[in-house]
């Protein structure tokens, strides 16, 4: 079988990586517009559409695997992509501290198998409590730089990770691809 992420995500191929596979790298070109209402609709939809948009341009003919995956940070009914500014990211951080919300990463496997073609979705939840964190801690880590590339504005593996009371769920389910649940579910299809 021949493994295929179509995502740009760095960290979602180091946690590839750890999970074992060898696979190839083919970032997906798509606008990722929210057409659903549930968190776990929406992340499924939008790693649908990635995982579907390699599998067109994709030339190989039998036994692949395309992983797609989105993650969003869902706060009461709020939903939270990547921000937009420095600005975005400061008001979506100080709406997070001191509070619960959760992170929702949706997976696709497109695969082929026997000359078979199939979809499987699937997501996954984990909820983070953010201690108190006060303006001035946060605009440094504003500064940074490192939330611009990130769901929620935080990175809970580089430089936020201090400020998390506690966590419930998978951890790399927040870094972008929950690797235990994607490893049981290839498992589960004999996709291994
Ligand atoms: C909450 C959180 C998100 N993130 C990241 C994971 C995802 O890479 C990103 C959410 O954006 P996504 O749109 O899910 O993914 P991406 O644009 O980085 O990559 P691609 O669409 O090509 O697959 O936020 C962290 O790295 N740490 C965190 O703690």
């Amino acid at each position: 079988m021949k493994y295929i992420l179509a995502s740009a995500s760095p960290r979602r191929a180091e946690l590839l990586t750890e999970m074992g596979l060898d696979f190839t790298i083919m970032p997906a070109d798509t606008e990722e517009t929210i057409t659903a209402e549930k968190p776990g609709e929406i992340v499924t939809c939008l790693a649908k559409e990635k995982a579907l948009k390699v599998n067109e341009s994709l030339v190989l003919a039998d036994n692949y695997c395309i992983i797609g995956a989105d993650t969003i940070v869902y706060y009461e009914g709020e939903v939270l992509g990547k921000p937009e500014d420095k600005d975005d990211a400061t008001s979506m951080l100080l709406m997070l501290q001191n509070r619960t919300h959760q992170v929702y990463t949706g997976i696709a496997l497109c695969y082929k198998k026997n000359g078979q073609e199939k979809l499987l979705t699937f997501f996954e939840k984990t909820d983070v409590t953010f201690y108190p964190v006060d303006r001035f801690d946060i605009k440094a880590y504003i500064e940074s730089g490192d939330p611009l590339d990130k769901a929620g504005s935080y990175g809970i593996q580089s430089g936020f990770g201090k400020h998390v009371r506690s966590i419930k769920g998978e951890y790399t389910n927040v870094v972008g691809l929950p690797i235990g649940r994607l490893y049981n579910e290839l498992l589960k299809a004999k996709l291994l």
